[in-house]
Formats: C-alpha cells, sequence, structure tokens
C-alpha cells in the first residue's frame, strides 16, 4: 500500500489539476486511456470536441458546391481523399496527446507526480486499486481523491447489436475508408455532428431516432426546424423501435417497427409497422454513460444519481449519504449531467480552487450552461426552453427573429434559421436564448454574457452601437422585439 497526498483519477479535464501549487505534495496520477488505444488527454482532445470540429469544418468546405448554385455560382466537388483528412487531423491530434503523456511522465516540473496507467477502482473512500496496463496492481491511499473519469459510449441492449461491434464516437473517425451508407442510431448531439460529417463527405446517411424528432432535448420549435432540414439532406426515420441487429454480407441490417417516417419521403402508411434498415456501417450514438462502474464508486459508498453519475455538492465535493466526502473532488461527465466540456473545465477550476483554499469556497453552479451544436445547421442554445419557462409558470415574453430579415441573412439569401430569445416580462431578464443556423455558437455568446452577468434585454439592446450590417443584428432585433 502506497500513500500518496493526492490521487488523480482521468486525464482530460484533470490534466490542468496539476501544478506548480502541489509542488509540496506527491500526486499519484492514474489514467486508463480513451478510445481502442487507451491514449492520453480524455475524450475532448482524443475523440470528442476538437477532432469532430475539425471534420465539421472540412465537411463544411465539402458543402460549399452544393450550396454555390443559389447564389450564380458554379462549383463542382471534384472529390474526398479520406486517409488525408483523417491523417491532417489525427497528425495534428496524437502528438499532443503523446507529448502531454511524456510531460506529466518525465518532465522535471511533474518530479512529485507518479503516472500510472491503468484502471483505478475503489475498495474503501479512501482506498484505490489500480489494475495496471501492463499486468499488475497497485493499492493506493491518498488524503485528497480527485476524480475527472469521464464517460463512455452506451451501447443499447438490443439483440444482436453489441455483436456485430458497431462504430461509436470513438471509431469513427480512424476508419480505413469512407463507407457506401452510414446509418446512425441515435438523434442527438452525436448523430447531428456525425450525420453532416460523413454526409457531407459522400456518404448516404440514415439518421435513426426513437421518438417524433431529431435534438429532442433542444427547444421544440429548434427540434422542428432541425429535423426538417435533416429530413431534406438525410435519410430521417423517426419513431422506430430496434428489435434486433445483425451483419450481412455488405454490411448491417437493424429491424425494428417505425411509428413515425420511414425516411422514404412518404406518409407513413403502417404506423407501428415493420421496417428494416440496410447500410453499409452502423454508427451508434445513444448516450454517453459516466464510468463510476469502472471505479466500484457503489464500493466507496459514494451517491449515484440514476444515470450513474457521482452525485457531488455545488462544491465539486462527492457525497455519500447526502453529505460530503471528506478529501473527495469530483468534476465533468463523472458526475454532471451535462457533458459538456466547458463544464468540466469550470468544474475542476472550481474543485482545484477548492482544494488548495479549504477556508475560501467557491460555488461552481453560478452561471448558465451553454451548449453548441456544430452539424448543418448549427444549433446553440442557453438557459430555459420556452416549454420549460411556460411550465414552470413565468410571465415570459419571446421574440423570434428570423435570419432572413436582417441585412446579413439577405446576403446568405437564407430562409430557414431563427434565433429565439426568453426573456421574463417586466424584469426584462434573459431566461434562454436558442439560435439555429449559421454562426449559432458565436452569436449566442453575447446572450450568455447577458445572462451570466445579470444583464437584461434594455441593458443590452440599445446601449450599443451593433456593427452593421453583421449577422450580431440578428440578436439586437430580436431583443428589440422584446423592448417594445
Ligand atoms: C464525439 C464527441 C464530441 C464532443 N464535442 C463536444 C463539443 O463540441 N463541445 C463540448 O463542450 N463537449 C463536447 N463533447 C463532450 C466532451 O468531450 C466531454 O464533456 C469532456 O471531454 C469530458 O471531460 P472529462 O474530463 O469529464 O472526461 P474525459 O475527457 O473523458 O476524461 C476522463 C479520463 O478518465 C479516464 N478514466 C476513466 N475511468 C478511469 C478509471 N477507473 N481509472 C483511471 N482512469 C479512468 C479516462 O481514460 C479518461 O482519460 C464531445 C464528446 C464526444 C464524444
Ligand atoms: N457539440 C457538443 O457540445 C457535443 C458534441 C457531441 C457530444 N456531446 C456530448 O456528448 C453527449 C453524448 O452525445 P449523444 O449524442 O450520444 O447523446 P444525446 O443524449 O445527445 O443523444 C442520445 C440519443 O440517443 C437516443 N437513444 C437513447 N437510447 C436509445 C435506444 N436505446 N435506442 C435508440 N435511441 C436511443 C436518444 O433518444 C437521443 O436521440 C451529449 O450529451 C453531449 O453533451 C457534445
Amino acid at each position: 500500500m502506497t500513500h500518496y497526498d493526492i490521487a488523480l483519477i482521468g486525464s482530460g479535464s484533470g490534466n490542468s489539476f496539476p501544478g506548480p501549487e502541489f509542488a509540496g505534495k506527491s500526486i499519484v496520477y492514474i489514467d486508463r486511456g480513451v478510445g481502442p488505444d487507451r491514449v492520453f488527454g480524455g475524450t475532448c482532445l482524443n475523440l470528442g470536441c476538437i477532432p469532430t470540429k475539425m471534420f465539421v469544418h472540412t465537411a463544411d468546405i465539402s458543402r460549399t458546391p452544393a450550396d454555390a448554385a443559389r447564389f450564380g455560382v458554379s462549383e463542382t466537388l471534384d472529390g474526398v481523399d479520406w486517409p488525408a483528412i483523417r491523417d491532417r487531423i489525427f497528425g495534428r491530434i496524437d502528438p499532443i496527446s503523446a507529448g502531454g503523456r511524456a510531460y506529466r511522465e518525465d518532465h522535471e516540473d511533474n518530479a512529485n507526480l507518479t503516472l500510472l496507467q491503468g484502471t483505478a477502482r475503489f475498495t474503501g473512500n479512501k482506498f484505490l486499486t489500480v489494475d495496471l496496463e501492463d499486468g499488475g496492481t497497485e493499492e493506493i491511499t491518498a488524503q485528497t481523491i480527485v476524480i475527472g473519469a469521464g464517460s463512455r459510449p452506451v451501447i443499447p441492449d438490443v439483440p444482436g447489436l453489441a455483436d456485430l461491434d458497431p462504430l461509436t464516437s470513438d471509431t469513427a473517425m480512424r476508419i480505413d475508408r469512407l463507407p457506401r451508407s452510414l446509418a446512425i442510431l441515435g438523434s442527438g448531439v452525436i448523430a447531428a455532428e456525425f450525420a453532416h460529417i460523413f454526409e457531407a463527405l459522400g456518404v448516404d446517411v440514415t439518421i435513426i431516432a426513437r421518438s417524433d424528432r431529431l435534438l429532442r432535448a433542444a427547444d421544440l420549435a429548434v427540434s422542428e426546424r432541425f429535423t426538417r432540414i435533416a429530413a431534406e439532406r438525410w435519410r430521417v426515420v423517426t419513431g422506430f423501435s430496434a428489435a434486433r441487429a445483425e451483419r450481412t454480407e455488405g454490411g448491417i441490417r437493424l429491424s425494428g417497427t417505425c411509428e413515425g417516417s420511414r425516411g422514404d419521403g412518404s406518409p407513413n402508411e403502417n404506423p407501428g409497422g415493420e421496417l428494416v434498415i440496410e447500410a453499409e456501417e452502423l454508427l451508434v450514438a445513444t448516450g454517453r454513460r459516466p464510468n463510476t462502474d469502472l471505479l466500484d464508486a457503489g464500493v466507496a459508498g459514494f451517491d449515484l444519481h440514476p444515470g450513474g453519475a457521482l452525485e457531488v455538492d455545488a462544491y465539486q465535493r462527492v457525497l455519500a449519504g447526502g453529505e460530503p466526502v471528506e478529501g473527495v473532488w469530483a468534476f465533468g461527465d463523472i458526475s454532471d449531467r451535462h457533458q459538456l466540456k466547458h463544464v468540466a473545465n469550470h468544474q475542476q477550476r472550481i474543485a482545484r480552487h477548492n482544494i488548495l483554499h479549504p477556508g475560501a469556497l467557491r460555488r461552481s453552479d453560478t452561471m448558465p450552461v451553454p451548449a453548441g451544436i456544430f452539424s448543418d445547421p448549427q444549433v446553440a442554445m442557453v438557459g430555459l426552453t420556452e416549454e420549460e419557462a411556460r411550465a414552470q409558470g413565468l410571465e415570459i415574453a419571446v421574440a423570434v427573429q428570423d435570419y432572413a430579415g436582417v441585412a446579413y441573412g439577405w446576403a446568405l439569401e437564407d430562409t430557414t434559421s431563427f434565433a429565439k430569445i426568453i426573456a421574463e416580462k417586466g424584469s426584462g431578464r434573459i431566461l434562454g436564448a436558442h439560435i439555429i443556423g449559421p454562426e449559432a455558437t458565436i452569436l449566442i455568446q453575447q446572450l450568455i454574457q447577458a445572462m451570466s452577468t445579470g444583464q437584461s434585454v434594455s441593458d443590452i439592446a440599445s446601449t450599443q452601437y451593433w456593427i452593421h450590417p453583421a449577422l450580431p443584428e440578428l440578436i439586437e432585433n430580436a431583443l428589440l422585439q422584446l423592448t417594445d
């Protein structure tokens, strides 16, 4: 049994934890690695945010010829070189991952730190066993335990599905060649982003939703608009219940029943009837589960959400029996329903501050959580949806501003995009904002700032110049609707 001052689990957001402030402390840093190659640096860098957005930008470029004719410009797409795209992206990412690991392993900055590659599991609330990657185990105790152990893709319990070893976001970006066709099970964020990436690069995409629309967690109007646009570009199946999956000679076959759209453009004459979906490959994008099972978090007696996440308080202290466990902290996907990198980063900084300054604890829950979806179109959101605000009985005013109604929207020839802002009547407090369309993830930032700093509609609508004819006039016009 080796004792350390601090045990740190997970090299994603956790990799920002060690630093000179802990120079006098002994740290054991345990990381299992992510993806099939168990690489260092966590999900965002290796399998998540960063590579997907590099692929999304490439997909956006690949899509321009298809859109150019509307502007009187004739362009053709001569082809896409998948190995070149893939290797450019991972040729940039993989050395960062390897360099990050080497830095923690060898650099004098980390003289007080022992890096173990393996899987940590709790044998008590301050006791860990590490199953090392190269065999063997280490028994550890630590005064402070910091958990940033993340999440991993879920494969739903559909007969045959796990056996056919479908693609997930862990593997889809590194395939050897593009399939001719791809079925995507799930219709949330990962499905929307990967559908855009693969279709733009020439793959015939079918996206399969359990419910009647895509991006169900978004504001209803956004989700409905996204579903309508998606159906023009991908084969969109809705109301599908998967019953079994199998590999065929040419690819995969997914069988089930279909209550909604069968994806063939015509009304479903037989709701609830059987539907067989065939494609060369299948990507499963049905959510991610926190890695608490790998940690044996239950053995430590920690409280768990029904979805498996660790319960933490607003200071990022892990709870057991509803009370904070002395010296055990967690952040990111292991303990938060949002599963977003900016949330994981923020919570890591809060936990770090609180460990260093036990007499001046900070809360992590003081700001609304925004999210962006980098599909085509983009979607961005912060705060309450209109449905949530109404369900809470709030007195609200809602402004919807089409891109087509502002000058830059004319330049874009836009016909489908809009921003919605929800404000409290009387106070003008902004309760939520939802944007679907070009640069949505950038346009929403000003509203995130207003909500985070407590600025009302009138504080920002008429108290500044809005550059004409730039796209933020979309936000200005939506806000002006709320000041009338
Ligand atoms: C395809 C995809 C795209 C995404 N895009 C975005 C985006 O655009 N924007 C955004 O905000 N978010 C995005 N996300 C979500 C984001 O990647 C995660 O929210 C974030 O990376 C979580 O960070 P984390 O530190 O909690 O966990 P991770 O980065 O997953 O790190 C957890 C670490 O813990 C290790 N570990 C797990 N169990 C153990 C154990 N028992 N012992 C030792 N080590 C262990 C893992 O190996 C891993 O290194 C995306 C996710 C995916 C999958
Ligand atoms: N741009 C971003 O910020 C970004 C991008 C990718 C991923 N992420 C994060 O990763 C997380 C995981 O993404 P995701 O798309 O896998 O999850 P998600 O929660 O966004 O979507 C899951 C989808 O799977 C469906 N589903 C669940 N169980 C199913 C089943 N048994 N059969 C059929 N369908 C089923 C759901 O109805 C939903 O459509 C997200 O919560 C998100 O926070 C963020």
